[in-house]
């Protein structure tokens, strides 16, 4: 079993629609009720804090800190972690421009939000995850992205220096008579962490097919079968420095091309992550809503064994709205499978009657205007 990593202490300030409030929990899971527009989602937005990136809501700072509040928002946490206790603040103050949020640990600036990696990996799956099959592309790139991310910290570094040169070369390349020398520089960047970036995502995708083949018969919830396509799809068998090559060859002979396209029209920002349903043997955009949402929910709790078992600790999950989908059945199987995972599991729900199969194994909350009762 994967060491536990838990949340047991947590404190919001001027958080969306919280004024103050401090929670002390005790390790199970935590189920959150409460009316709409109560504050659910807020909380569980402020757990996906305590990992790289914007939350679950992929926010923009100034919309977070609470209307009519004078300064920014803060999130502290003290948490049972991946290298032992650990107290976690982060938020901004006024006078932040809103694009950065600072990050404490121990009462320490950290250099990056990524050093939260070193110490607990937090997962989400909330209902604005529910188009993912059927939405644009860079959702499910998006997504692919975080799941990389919480294996490979190093992933969203690389794909915002990809970005970046990427940038470079399209600005140059408006250019009347771009430097070629300047450009081959770029090319040979982005060909080095583009194929990286390929790489680890087509790793990720390896492993989490093993994960699902694996729990195929653990519980009513779909296997899903991934593909990538879109970027060096044949060629990605070959070792590394040669796919570079042929990258950076691409990107050499596409540059008239990319030149009057305004963009880059090779590379790993095109690629797109191919989804069926394998027992019906179908795409996973032409699956009815509630297939398509089981499928999602076990690719997340696959993604989460995956975690596991790779960094030895299980993830926090913040599992958002996930009763209103789920028949009975289909609910007790999804806790068994949460409580499988040995980690701390936030879940949230209208009714607290869709939660009985969970029992003792987890602590109720209600949550009405942004205060917090314990049942
Ligand atoms: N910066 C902010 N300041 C104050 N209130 C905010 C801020 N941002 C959002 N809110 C409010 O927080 C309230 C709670 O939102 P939240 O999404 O957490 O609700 P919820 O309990 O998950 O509801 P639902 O069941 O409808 O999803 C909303 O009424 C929203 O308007």
């Amino acid at each position: 079993m994967p060491h536990k990593v838990t949340i047991s202490r947590l404190k919001l300030h001027d958080f969306r629609n919280y004024a103050s409030i401090a929670l002390g929990l005790d390790g199970r899971h935590v189920v959150l009720t409460g009316a709409n527009g109560a504050g659910k989602t807020n909380l569980m937005e402020a757990i996906s804090f305590l990992s790289p990136g914007r939350g679950l809501r992929r926010a923009v700072y100034a919309d977070v800190a609470r209307e009519g509040a004078a300064g920014g928002f803060s999130v502290f946490a003290a948490v049972d972690g991946m290298q032992g206790e650990i107290e976690i603040g982060t938020g901004t103050e006024s006078g932040d421009e809103g694009q950065s949020r600072r990050l404490r640990l121990n009462g320490t600036p950290a250099r990056s939000v990524d050093e939260l990696l070193d110490h607990l990996r937090v997962i989400w799956l909330t209902p604005s995850m529910d188009g993912l099959f059927t939405g644009p592309s860079a959702d499910r790139r998006r997504f692919l992205d975080r799941l990389v991310l919480s294996l490979d910290p190093e992933h969203g570094r690389r794909a915002a220096d990809f970005e970046k040169a990427m940038r470079g070369r399209n600005r140059l390349l408006a250019e009347p008579r771009p430097d070629p020398q300047w450009l081959s520089a770029l090319e040979r960047q982005m060909a080095e962490l583009g194929v990286a970036m390929a790489l680890a995502r087509r790793e990720l995708v390896g492993l989490l097919a093993g994960i699902v083949e694996a729990s195929r018969d653990a519980g009513p919830f779909p296997s899903a079968v991934m593909s990538l396509i879109g970027f060096l799809d044949e060629d990605l068998d070959r070792p590394a420095y040669e796919i570079e090559e042929r990258y950076a060859a691409l990107l050499a002979d596409g540059r008239y091309r990319d030149a009057a396209a305004g963009r880059t029209l090779d590379g790993p920002h095109r690629v797109d992550l191919l989804i069926r349903h394998r027992e019906k043997d179908m795409d996973a955009a032409r699956c009815s809503t509630g297939e398509q949402k089981a499928l999602l929910v076990g690719l997340v709790l696959a993604h989460a064994g995956l975690v596991a078992s790779m960094t030895d600790h299980a993830p926090v999950l913040l599992l958002d709205e996930i009763s209103a989908h789920l028949d009975e059945g289909r609910r007790a199987a999804l806790f068994d499978r949460v409580d499988g995972l040995g980690g701390q599991t936030f879940m949230t729900g209208t009714d607290c009657a869709m939660f009985e199969a969970l029992g003792d194994r987890a602590r109720y909350l209600t949550v009405a205007n942004g205060t917090i009762d314990e049942d």
